[in-house]
């Protein structure tokens, strides 16, 4: 009889799910249930064969990916046993194994974790000490090489080692302070997460046996995109017992930017000639024309060693469309009107659709078009809760509370709101603080000890520093009594950030602002289960490890929206309807990787990957024209869309187009696009579409007139009643303003508010 975890997976996928002796590697392709498969296999481990959660470490690419896979457990074996298998990215993972382990490498274990911007301001901070201009040393650039070399696990010494270059030796002086400056604020940063891991193996075998011992069973999703150092880990950890579940598909891997590094699969099966190798061939996701598109694609890549074919059930389905437009604003309106159009014809939800395209950048035109047609979306890594202000301060603050010697929220907060300790005063600060050898608040409680010898500060400044000393002192004391919650309001009464807000921002974006901090006391709620002094530390951790996709669903009881997102981010993802666009020369493959054949492979691949998220529906655009660094340029279509055999594809005019005397499919199909290799594609070559006659510039659309005048009642969901004072259109959109008795006066967007008349 079938056991029924076995049900719903096909007899590849029940074999992967119970070979659990050994090492064993699924390199399947999209679509095909891998993440399915691990799923399931850590549910049949549990059930089945009385494996306890406890022993199981699954690793995900995103923290997104970690909560669906525990929530799709606990469906599966209930969630209080879901709750106990180790599940999370790398990072997260590695961030709870050194809070509790940390202190071998002599490091306290309330260490804080710096974020993206945290690092970028230490790396200024260095500059300047540096006396290096920003303008010339790119401190991002600076940055990028640090963390390459952490990747591959080159510490300073190293580094030291192999430089070659006056750069180098700019970034080997920034190397040097970066990591003292970071040890002095008790403080790690992203890569160190996994480094100081591996450190802690490495040098703590005891410690290691522990988790060796611990981890029974070992499964990684997306294997092929891990880099040297995530991988020493998992052969660290899985060595105790030797049961790897490694998942993955090579043609799939997109992060070598990153230092993800495909040998380190091949010296997986090297260093296990026992390894099971299970593939999986049918693809549950998409259509056949779908499937044939992706496959075309990457039927076309130089390395066809790992080319595993796919099929699928699902043989009906409309064929791919390729979609010319006139240029980005008008591709983002058509995409914008196409899912209205099927929409009305289809009653899909919002949730159905996802436009995917290259670069952040290329959201502004789909944010407009969406904006203007009143249709919800949702932008994946964009301005992010936790990336803004008032939440930075909060979260600074918090981490002071936490572990005070964090050098870089002190500054940060010190002087927030207002307290007179200037600039001047707080280089004078740190400057003592150097000279002494201690942190900043060490010195700041000499200060408010009075055991200072010849302070650097009198008067009023030392005043308001003695008043911000005891403040954080005073938090501190009450951090293992109160919860997260509690914490929070007791700072907020102490720290008047509400009339801080109000004074810097008016009343308006003011409350706005105010309302994200009462959203992170709503957050802390989700702490509550845990120990007192726990909840802190790990809301500190999350907070610096959510990553672009997971604020996909940060807003649990979200309304449906169409996402935007990138395509390096939409990996794992899957959606009925998708749009890709952009796919010119330039954008995909990007600008940057022309010059190189391994980026240009990478890049086709990662067209694969977007290709191959579509269930039901895909559409290929590319601009006839397109505005990049402030100039308009007529483009290139990619070269990938050469190598996708004409019949696969349909012509799908936009309105515009269709009006064209000469359409540029009719030139197309006698004269198909030529498969280009490694060499920039000629435009006469290429598309007919790109060098056809010239076409006419349309007008914009005329912008509508304003639908609410003053005096006009309106009601809004949070506001209640209240009067329109004004309105004005705003681009494409109408600005609304409101007076709420009670509430003030709001301006609104039309197309968001979602006022309704009274
Ligand atoms: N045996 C099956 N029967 C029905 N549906 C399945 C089966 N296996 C997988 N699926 C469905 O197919 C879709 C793709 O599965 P999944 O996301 O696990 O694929 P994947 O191999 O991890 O893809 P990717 O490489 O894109 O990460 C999911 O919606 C999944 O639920
Ligand atoms: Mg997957």
């Amino acid at each position: 009889m079938t056991h029924p975890l076995l049900i719903g997976l096909n007899a590849q996928q029940q074999r992967a799910v119970q070979a659990i002796h050994g090492p064993v590697l699924v390199l399947a392709g999209p679509g095909s249930g891998k993440t399915r498969v691990l799923t399931h296999r850590i549910a049949y481990l549990i059930n089945e064969v009385g494996v306890r959660p406890y022993n199981i470490l699954a690793v995900t690419f995103t923290n997104k990916a970690a909560r669906e896979m525990r929530e799709r457990l606990g469906n599966l074996i209930g969630e209080s046993r879901a709750h106990d298998v180790m599940m999370g990215t790398f990072h997260s993972i590695c961030a709870r194994w050194l809070r509790r382990d940390i202190q071998h490498l002599q490091r306290a274990n309330d260490f804080v974790v710096y974020d993206a911007d945290d690092q970028q301001r230490v790396m200024k901070q260095i500059l300047r000490e540096l006396d290096l201009s920003e303008k010339q040393y790119n401190p991002r650039s600076i940055h990028a090489r640090i963390s390459a070399a952490k990747n591959e696990m080159i510490g300073v010494a190293e580094f030291a080692r192999s430089v070659s270059s006056y750069f180098d030796e700019i970034v080997l002086r920034c190397y040097e302070r970066y990591e003292k400056q970071l040890l002095a604020n008790n403080a790690l940063d992203f890569d160190d997460l996994l480094l100081k891991t591996v450190n802690l193996f490495e040098y703590h075998l005891d410690v290691l046996a522990r988790y060796a011992e611990r981890y029974v069973h070992v499964m990684v999703d997306e294997v092929q995109d891990t880099n040297r150092v995530q991988f020493s880990l998992i052969n660290q950890v899985g060595a105790g017992h030797n049961n790897y579940f490694l998942i993955g598909d090579i043609q799939q891997s997109i992060y070598a930017w990153r230092g993800a590094r495909l040998a380190n699969v091949r010296e997986f099966e090297e260093a296990h000639p026992d390894v099971q190798i299970i593939p999986l061939e049918q693809n549950y996701r998409s259509t056949q024309p779908i499937l044939d598109v992706a496959q075309s694609i990457i039927d076309a890549a130089y390395d066809r060693r790992h080319t595993t074919k796919i099929w699928t059930d699902q043989q009906d389905g409309e064929l791919v469309s390729l979609v010319e437009a006139y240029d980005h604003n008008e591709e983002a309106r058509w995409v914008a009107d196409e899912i209205m159009r099927i929409r009305g014809r289809e009653g899909r939800s919002l949730d159905d659709f996802a436009v995917m395209y290259r670069t952040n950048a290329q959201s502004r035109a789909f944010e407009e078009a969406m904006i203007s047609r009143n249709l919800r979306y949702r932008l994946v890594g964009g301005t992010r809760f936790y990336e803004r202000k008032e939440i930075k301060d909060i979260v600074a603050y918090l981490r002071i509370i936490h572990n005070p010697h964090d050098e870089v929220s002190l500054l940060r907060v010190i002087n927030v709101p207002g307290r007179s300790i200037g600039d001047r005063t707080q280089q004078e600060l740190l400057q003592w603080a150097r000279n002494l050898d201690v942190s900043i608040w060490d010195a700041l409680e000499l200060l408010a000890t009075n055991e200072a010898q010849s302070p650097p500060i009198s008067g009023r400044a030392r005043n308001a520093v003695e008043q911000f000393q005891k403040l954080v002192a005073g938090l501190r004391d009450l951090r293992h009594d109160l919860m997260l919650g509690e914490l929070i309001q007791r700072l907020l009464e102490r720290v008047p950030l509400q009339e801080l807000l109000v004074a810097e921002y008016g009343e308006e974006e003011g409350a706005e602002r105010w309302e994200n901090i009462l959203e992170l006391q709503n957050v802390s709620m989700e702490y509550l289960a845990l120990p007192t002094e726990d909840q802190l530390p790990r809301f500190l951790e999350e907070v610096a490890l959510v990553s672009d996709v997971d604020s996909l669903d940060s807003n649990k009881e979200r309304e449906p929206g169409v996402t935007l997102i990138t395509l390096h981010q939409a990996k794992g993802l899957e959606y009925p309807v998708v749009f890709l666009a952009g796919l010119e020369e330039g954008l995909l493959p990007h600008g940057r990787s022309v010059d190189d054949p391994e980026s240009i492979e990478e890049e086709r691949r990662l067209l694969y990957v977007g290709t191959t998220r579509a269930k039901q529906r895909l559409y290929m655009l590319y601009a006839f024209k397109r505005a990049t660094w402030g100039r308009t340029d007529i483009t290139i279509p990619s070269r990938f869309l050469g190598d996708i055999p004409k019949d696969l594809l349909q012509r799908t005019p936009t309105r515009e187009v269709k009006q064209m005397p000469v359409h540029a499919a009719t030139q197309w199909q006698s004269n198909p696009p030529q498969r280009t290799r490694g060499t920039q594609p000629s435009t006469s070559s290429m598309w007919s579409g790109a060098s056809g006659p010239v076409r006419p510039k349309r007008p914009e659309r005329e912008p509508s007139a304003a639908s609410y005048s003053a005096g006009d009642k309106v009601r809004h969901a949070n506001f209640g009643e209240g009067v329109v004072v004004s309105s004005k259109m705003v681009g494409d959109d109408e600005e609304v303003t409101v007076a709420f008795p009670g509430k003030g006066v709001k301006k609104l967007l039309a197309a968001f508010a979602k006022l309704e008349r009274v």
